[in-house]
């Protein structure tokens, strides 16, 4: 991990030193390409240049509202050229340790979905059958006949095995509770990431780890397994599909205990911090817990380079 972090803005020699050092660079998106539907000045040119370099580009995404084809529809109507299998996300990360790693009894394969269509088509792309979720008929109030059917389990599908929580646009207490019980009846508790917020407009809102901390008050504290960064599991499975040499490999982010974390762990070359999403400035690492390599203020500072 670096004691310092290095300012490359302006300075044309260290950018083009900094781009030539590696040959994959793994993208964060909200924070770092946009905020929300909100495109960042210079994204498009800044990649543009790192692929007429010759440089691998891997979107590496903790939101889990959208499944890989959905990034590709919104990275290439934001004018982002990108294939689906350039994009690998936190719900695609989950459904891979699921489906791949986690040893599930027969019975119990079925996943409980605290979350949007992003995560449910994931695990439908792993053949992961799944309840919950964007089901529209739990979008309402708890009834009394709710509470009786849960606590006596005759509403609860008794082959749920995981409960996996994602960012979830729709959230309410029923889902809560249903998810709440399933987990008391012995389900795995998983979420595909645990940033508290989401960058949007300029500003921060609710974020996936914000949805189900409300179970992790429930549950006296249990937090679940995550499988979005910082997750070692997610660089595995990356570096499995992607086959780079780790220290020619850069990830560029806009959060600290995720984006920068996931590349230290990785022990990936370098980590570019930006700040245009959570990370507001190098006051926000003065702790050394988690410094970036380097850092600019925004991706475009990147083409000083050109
Ligand atoms: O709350 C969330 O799920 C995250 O803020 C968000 O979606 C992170 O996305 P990323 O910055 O990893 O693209
Ligand atoms: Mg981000």
């Amino acid at each position: 991990m670096h004691s310092q972090a290095k300012y490359l803005s302006g300075d044309k020699d260290s950018i083009k030193e900094f781009i030539d050092k590696f040959d994959v660079f793994l993208f964060d998106c909200d924070g770092v390409l946009w905020s929300g539907d909100n495109l960042f000045e210079g994204t498009v040119e800044t990649l543009e240049l790192l692929r007429s370099r010759g440089k691998q580009i891997v979107f590496v995404t903790n939101n889990s509202t959208k499944s890989r084809s959905d990034y590709k529809k919104k990275l290439t109507d934001m004018g982002i050229p990108a294939t689906v299998d350039e994009v690998f996300g936190s719900s695609y990360s989950a459904a891979i340790y699921i489906s791949r790693i986690l040893e599930l009894p027969a019975d119990k394969r079925t996943v409980y979905v605290l979350g949007e269509r992003g995560i449910e088509t994931e695990l439908d792309s792993e053949n992961i059958p799944h309840i919950g979720g964007t089901d529209p008929s739990l979008n309402r109030i708890i009834s009394s006949e709710d509470y009786a059917s849960i606590a006596s389990g005759s509403s609860l599908d008794p082959s749920v095995g995981v409960v996996l929580c994602g960012l979830d646009f729709h959230l309410n207490y029923l889902k809560l509770c249903l998810a709440y019980h399933y987990l008391q009846r012995g389900a795995v508790f998983l979420a595909t990431n645990i940033d508290t917020t989401l960058p949007s407009a300029g500003k921060l809102f609710a974020g996936a780890g914000a949805c189900h901390a409300p179970l992790v008050a429930m549950l006296g504290g249990t937090k679940p397994a995550s499988l979005g960064k910082p997750s070692q599991a997610m660089m595995e499975a990356i570096e499995g599909k992607f086959k780079f040499e780790r220290s020619k490999a850069c990830m560029i982010g806009d959060r600290l205990d995720t984006d920068i974390r996931f590349g230290i762990d990785g022990e990936l070359g370098g980590t570019l911090c930006v700040l245009t999403g959570v990370t507001k400035s190098p006051d926000d690492w003065k702790d050394g817990r988690t410094v970036p390599s380097e850092y600019v203020n925004k991706l475009g500072d990147l083409m000083g380079a050109a």
